[in-house]
């Protein structure tokens, strides 16, 4: 199967997917889906456009959703948020690994560092990040944990009362990884999240 050719080439495309039993039953509204779109709103500055998907905690129907959004819909990036813990249901890690072909540690090892610094129970959350790669197209995807705050945290990481940053977010790394992955230039609001990239791959304006 081959990926669908972009309109725009430079546009980076994002899947996002709020696994919950509750938010995707209606016992309360998915606050994660908007929490992930506010915060991608924020901190980029190249185009982009995203594609969502509220699910159970359910393996198969999390290992559908991963494959449609990297396989059918061309995403470059997918996100996840909930259903990391050890609870019986919580699956995310398991049906992400799944449909990997690379592991991509350091993300999840970082993402436990950041959180360790809001909340003791960090360790709980066992998220991971990986490469999905098809025969003409990869994306990176990660784990967040399920609380809403989570999200902005592991991102973003974490800064002083002046904005210096204290604990690097994961974010930072993210746009490299795609250039790397073959994916389309990723340009952030250095305000909110700043890029790294090697003074090789920076592209000149
Ligand atoms: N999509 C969501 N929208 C709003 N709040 C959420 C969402 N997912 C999780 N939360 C909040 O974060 C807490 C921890 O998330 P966790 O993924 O462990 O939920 P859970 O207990 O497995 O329940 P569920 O899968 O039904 O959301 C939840 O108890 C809930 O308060
Ligand atoms: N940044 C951050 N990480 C966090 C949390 C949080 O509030 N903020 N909650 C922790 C808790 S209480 C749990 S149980 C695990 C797993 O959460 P999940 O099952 O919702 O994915 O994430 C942990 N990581």
């Amino acid at each position: 199967m081959t990926t669908p050719k972009k309109s725009n080439p430079d546009e980076l495309l994002i899947g996002l997917v709020s696994v919950s039993d509750r938010a995707s039953s209606g016992v309360y509204e998915d606050q994660g889906i908007p929490a992930l779109r506010d915060w991608f709103s924020s901190a980029l500055t190249s185009p982009w456009r995203m594609e969502t998907r509220l699910i159970p905690d359910e393996r198969a129907q999390i290992e559908q959703a991963l494959v449609e959004l990297v396989d059918k819909a061309g995403c470059d990036l997918v996100l996840t948020t909930g259903g990391t813990g050890p609870a019986r249901r919580d699956v995310t890690p398991e049906a992400t690994l799944a449909v990997a072909t690379k592991e991509m540690p350091g993300f999840g090892e970082q993402m436990r560092q950041i959180s360790l610094r809001f909340v003791p129970t960090a360790i709980l959350s066992r998220q991971v990040a990986v490469i999905r790669e098809t025969a003409d197209h990869a994306a990176l995807i990660m784990n967040l944990p399920g609380q809403p705050k989570s999200i902005r945290e592991t991102l973003e990481g974490l800064k002083d009362a002046d904005g210096k940053q204290i604990v690097p977010g994961i974010f930072a790394a993210v746009p490299y990884c795609i250039d790397l992955i073959g994916g389309p230039y990723i340009e952030t609001d250095e305000g909110v999240c700043k890029a790294f990239r090697p003074k090789s791959a920076i592209r000149q304006k």
